[in-house]
């Protein structure tokens, strides 16, 4: 099985490229300069020179502030780019998988969201995540488009990384305590994708497996307490630890509005494809002691 993945050095195209021969798999990155989502004229090229069974694309806008001022370009690689690596999956024969986002909800629900839930996102990212989200299923068929959520890694900038890095120099962290998700490993996304991806090409004509899937890490908390939680982890590993001090929304004021309740039911991928993440906190776990090793590492070079 050879895949095409769209990004090079974003987390979940690392993460694949990490885990791809674990599956059996190969993993093909394609990226800027050779395929800029921006530029939807090199695109198909770009995919058919570099050819494979599956295409996922991996790449997008994902600054969520930023895109608050930025509006055109958003729309422009998580919309139409998207759309045009979907086009190009069809014109190819191949499945595409496509990754979206918990924050195409505004959170305004009293329970975990499903795939069939409607959709009313609070920002320009969402808003344009949301475009992909629709281009892609217009122009392939034989498509699955999985929504996630809170993304981390070792690779790239996330939340635990970011936490980590301010504990150095702070005692106390403010950190918003009224919006919850699933925190979601990069690397657990990868496994979920090759596992779907491997459905995809054995049962080709299985409609069961197509269309809009949640894939989010198991369980659901908040900001603060997943930041408690990394300092937890890193404090038994001798790593960097602070205080957090949970906060309203009101008092972290950004330029996008964040969905208070964007926890994802992921019942469906499960039936369809047989795919679980792991529980947040496990994840978590092996990340923040990969950090911390990686760390020293850098440090006794
Ligand atoms: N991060 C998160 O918390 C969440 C992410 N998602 C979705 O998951 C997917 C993967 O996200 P993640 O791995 O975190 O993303 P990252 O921000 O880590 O990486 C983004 C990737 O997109 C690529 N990219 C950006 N602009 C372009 C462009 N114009 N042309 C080609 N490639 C481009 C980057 O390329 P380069 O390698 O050149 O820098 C990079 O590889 C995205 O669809 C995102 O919307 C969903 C929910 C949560
Ligand atoms: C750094 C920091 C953040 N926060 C808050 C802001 C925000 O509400 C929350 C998380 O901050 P981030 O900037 O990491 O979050 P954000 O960039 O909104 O993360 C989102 O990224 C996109 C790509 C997605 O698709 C979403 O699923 C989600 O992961 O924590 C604090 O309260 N204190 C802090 O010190
Ligand atoms: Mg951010």
């Amino acid at each position: 099985m050879r895949i095409i993945v769209v990004g090079k050095e974003g987390q979940v195209a690392r993460s694949l490229a990490e885990r791809a021969r674990a599956h059996g798999a190969q993993a093909v990155l394609v990226g800027r300069p050779k395929l800029d989502l921006a530029d939807p004229s090199g695109i198909e090229d770009a995919l058919i020179e570099t050819g494979g069974d599956v295409i996922v694309n991996a790449a997008a806008y994902t600054a969520v502030d930023q895109a608050e001022s930025d509006p055109e370009l958003a729309e422009a690689i998580n919309g139409i780019g998207a759309g045009v690596i979907a086009g190009t999956a069809a014109a190819m024969n191949v499945p595409v998988i496509h990754i979206s986002t918990d924050y195409v909800f505004d959170g305004t629900a009293e329970r975990p969201y499903r795939e069939d839930d409607p959709v009313s996102p609070l920002g320009v990212y969402g808003a344009s995540k949301l475009l992909g989200e629709e281009a892609v299923a217009a122009e392939a068929e034989n498509h699955v488009i999985l929504r996630t959520a809170w993304v981390y890694s070792p690779f790239g900038k996330n939340f635990v990384k970011t936490m980590l890095r301010l504990a150095a120099d702070r005692e106390e962290l403010g950190v918003v305590s009224d919006q919850f998700g699933s925190p979601t490993s990069a690397l657990d996304i990868a496994d979920g994708i090759l596992g779907v991806s491997r459905n995809l090409l054995e049962r080709p004509n299985d409609r069961s497996l197509r269309g809009l899937f949640h894939m989010a890490g198991t369980g659901y908390t908040n900001w603060a307490e997943f930041a408690a939680e990394i300092f937890t982890l890193s404090a038994r590993l001798g790593g960097p630890g602070a205080r957090v001090r949970p906060i309203r929304t009101a008092d972290y004021p950004t330029p996008a509005k964040r969905p208070a309740n964007s926890r994802l039911d992921c019942t469906k991928l499960k039936e369809a494809h047989g795919v679980v993440l792991p529980p947040w906190q496990a994840s978590l776990e092996t990340c923040v002691k990969r950090l911390i090793a990686d760390a020293r590492k850098e440090v006794s070079r």
